[in-house]
């Protein structure tokens, strides 16, 4: 095993935005530099055609006609981000490549993230780690989030409690506690069902700036029944999937624009604030688009009544930090380190992940024979 890998990690999530794309040289402990990064947007028919497999997973078959073209045309995105950042730096030894959940359902044993990692090996020349999160829910953890071993080793020496919230289509929440022990969940909506109401209100896939919410009346009769589902009582570790509060839309159906954005704003903002931790948080860091969201920063900052700041101000980039995420985890998985923990997702303690995939390698890095057992 190399000591250091420079890792091309990888990322589609849940808002069917595009890929995020970034370097990252790791050992999958220590990060010693951060690279380039790029990004490419899904074509309004690609985002379609994925949201409509997206809403009919729980009832396709792996061998969907459709679902394998969806899965070709975001691979083949997928390759195009890795091209631009291999011409920018030599020398890539891996790549971290998540793909894109359709479904997430730890409770009946099943997380299913699309992506042809042979295909990506293929075009791109590089081994890839991929399928990150179906042994941790094989082993009965929630497989999500991943992300708390990377934000723990960006956030060395910030004395905690200090939390890291990710808006994303779905929200989750990094702990990390005066010990230094870390606790994670997905804490409730992130982004997605303001995206979908924008988007069948003004026909824009977001609320720019928080604007409807921001011109809006929160409904909090509506939002206290939203959070009265029993996910919320629940203790972490707990998951979601993008569509588990999709009904919140039809609660909201009766509301003007303006309301409905507020009312689905608040629901975000209260589900973070109502989170269980083991202690109060004495900051929050925010990364991911919806802290581009001024209505959503401001509400966590007057619910959380302490400092909310985005993790732009610790110097990281919160638009790249799930891509430079999965570079990292790739190479946790290639030396056998664990993705999760009992506190981060209720998987077994010690537990790695991800598989491998060096289709067409020749010859294959010798690092990579250490993996043994966990090629597909
Ligand atoms: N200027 C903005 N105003 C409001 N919302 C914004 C703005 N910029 C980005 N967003 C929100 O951020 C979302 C994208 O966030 P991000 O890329 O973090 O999500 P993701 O990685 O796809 O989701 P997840 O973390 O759940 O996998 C967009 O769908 C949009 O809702
Ligand atoms: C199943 C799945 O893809 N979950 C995503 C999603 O998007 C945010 C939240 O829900 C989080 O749990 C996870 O992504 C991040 C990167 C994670 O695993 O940490």
């Amino acid at each position: 095993m190399k000591p250091m890998l420079t890792v091309i990690g990888l990322m589609s999530g849940t808002s069917l935005d595009g890929v995020d794309a970034a370097v990252i040289h790791t050992d999958g402990e220590r990060i010693t530099g951060l690279g380039p990064d790029t990004s490419l947007p899904y074509t309004a028919d690609l985002r379609q055609r994925a949201r409509r497999i997206l809403d009919q997973a729980p009832t396709l078959s792996f061998d969907d006609p459709e679902l394998k073209a969806v899965e070709q045309d975001i691979t083949r995105h997928h390759i195009n981000a890795v091209r631009q950042l291999q011409a920018l730096v030599p020398g890539i030894d891996l790549i971290g490549f998540h793909g894109q959940t359709i479904l997430h359902a730890p409770d009946r044993h099943r997380t299913w993230q699309i992506g042809d990692a042979e295909m990506l090996s293929r075009a791109t020349g590089q081994a890839v780690i991929h399928d990150f999160r179906s042994a941790d829910v094989a082993a009965g953890g929630e497989g999500a989030p991943l992300v708390p071993w990377f934000h723990a080793a960006l956030l060395h020496g910030v004395p905690g409690p200090v939390a890291v919230l990710n808006i994303g289509g779905v929200a989750n929440v990094t702990f990390i506690d005066a010990d230094g022990t870390i606790h994670a969940c997905d804490t409730g909506p992130g982004n997605a069902l303001l995206d979908d109401w924008a988007l069948c209100h003004t026909g824009t896939a977001c609320d720019i700036d928080g604007q409807l919410a921001r011109a809006g009346t929160v409904n909090w009769a509506i939002v206290e029944q939203l959070l009265s589902a029993p996910y919320f009582a629940r203790p972490a570790p707990k998951s979601l999937d993008r569509q588990t509060f999709a009904m919140a839309l039809d609660r909201v159906a009766a509301c003007t624009p303006v309301d409905g954005a507020a009312t689905l704003a608040a629901f975000t903002i209260e589900a973070v604030r109502r989170t269980p931790l083991p202690a109060r948080p004495t900051r929050w860091y925010v990364c991911g688009g919806g802290r581009h969201n001024p209505v959503l920063m401001q509400g966590l900052q007057a619910a959380l009544q302490v400092p909310v700041e985005t993790v732009d101000h610790l110097g990281w980039n919160g638009d790249t930090l799930e891509a430079q995420c999965f570079g990292f985890l790739a190479a946790r998985s290639v030396r056998g380190l664990p993705l999760s923990a009992p506190t981060i997702t209720g998987g077994p303690n010690g537990l790695s992940g991800g598989r491998l995939t060096c289709a067409g390698l020749m010859p294959v890095p010798s690092w990579v024979h250490a993996t043994s057992g966990r090629h597909s």
